[in-house]
């Protein structure tokens, strides 16, 4: 059925709102005391979910921003803010929330669209449990099906050309440096004082494609898989950190992983679909 342009936007609020708030009810504990909160549209939401349980609830939680936006957020919600640099060593958070821009069969993520990644990584990374909250737009069997502008590159400015040069001989159709317009002129700047590459290299392969041994995955054929290119990639000098959340271990998850324990899907039919690394 046909719907308009404000309708499908509507649906998507929607969608985004219903993950959110299942995931806040599934995963945050009343005991839990450090909670890591996510940037983009639908953390919004989970936010939403996390100041309607409470002062009772909320006063003995501290809330970790993953940069400027959730870190507003946090302090507009009334929220005890805190930050990851004073999270002493050795210590974790409970859970972390966060959206993609992509989730793919085996809960690797593209993460980024909004120029946030590097400090997303290491809340997630410093969490016990990393949630992923998302709407269906972003559910895809492999990465760079549905998110096609690319895989978000957080880069230091002055070695941003090499980088360039670098992804294009890695196979990158048309990496970019984005653009601040229409809020800014020039290159983005990220929260770290970085500008953002996108570097597009279409579809990326799990470990199951490469089984039968007709694709290799190592970019020899112009095809990656995850694993592969995230390591290429991390490796460029001047790359910060790249937007891919991934894992070695294919469906295994660890504390200290970037891949999430769990994804929550908003569907368009009004249900929230949950996918684990077992499902
Ligand atoms: O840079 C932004 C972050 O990685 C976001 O979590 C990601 O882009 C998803 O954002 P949204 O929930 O707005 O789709």
């Amino acid at each position: 059925m046909a719907t308009t342009a404000e309708e499908q936007a509507k649906l998507v609020e929607t969608s985004k709102r219903l993950a959110a708030h299942q995931a806040v009810k599934d995963y945050l504990l009343p005991e839990y005391t450090r909670i890591g909160i996510g940037s983009g549209s639908t953390v919004v939401y989970v936010v939403e979910a996390i100041a309607a349980l409470g002062p009772a609830v909320t006063s003995k939680m501290a809330f970790y921003p993953t940069g400027s936006q959730s870190e507003e957020l946090i302090e507009a919600a009334g929220l005890n803010l805190q930050y990851i640099s004073k999270l002493p060593a050795g210590r974790q958070l409970d859970v972390a929330f966060d959206g993609a821009d992509e989730v793919d069969d085996d809960l690797n993520l593209i993460k980024g669209g909004g120029a946030c990644l590097w400090q997303e990584k290491i809340v997630a990374a410093s969490a016990k449990q990393f949630v992923c909250v998302a709407d269906f737009r972003k559910l895809s069997p492999r990465l760079g099906t549905a998110w096609k502008k690319g895989i978000p590159i957080e880069v230091l400015p002055m070695a941003a050309p090499r980088v360039l040069d670098e992804l294009q001989r890695m196979g990158s159709q048309n990496p970019r440096i984005r653009p601040g317009l229409p809020g800014k002129a020039g290159a983005i700047v990220t929260d770290n004082g970085m500008w953002i590459v996108d570097a597009p290299f279409g579809p990326l392969l799990l470990p199951k494609d490469t089984e039968s041994g007709a694709q290799t995955g190592n970019g020899s054929n112009g095809a990656w898989t995850v694993d592969a290119l995230a390591d290429g990639l991390i490796k460029i000098p001047g790359v910060a950190e790249i937007g891919l959340f991934y894992g070695k271990n294919g469906l295994q998850v660890a504390s200290g992983a970037q891949k999430p324990v769990a994804a929550y899907f908003g569907m368009a039919d009004g249900t929230v679909e949950v996918r684990t690394p077992s499902s």
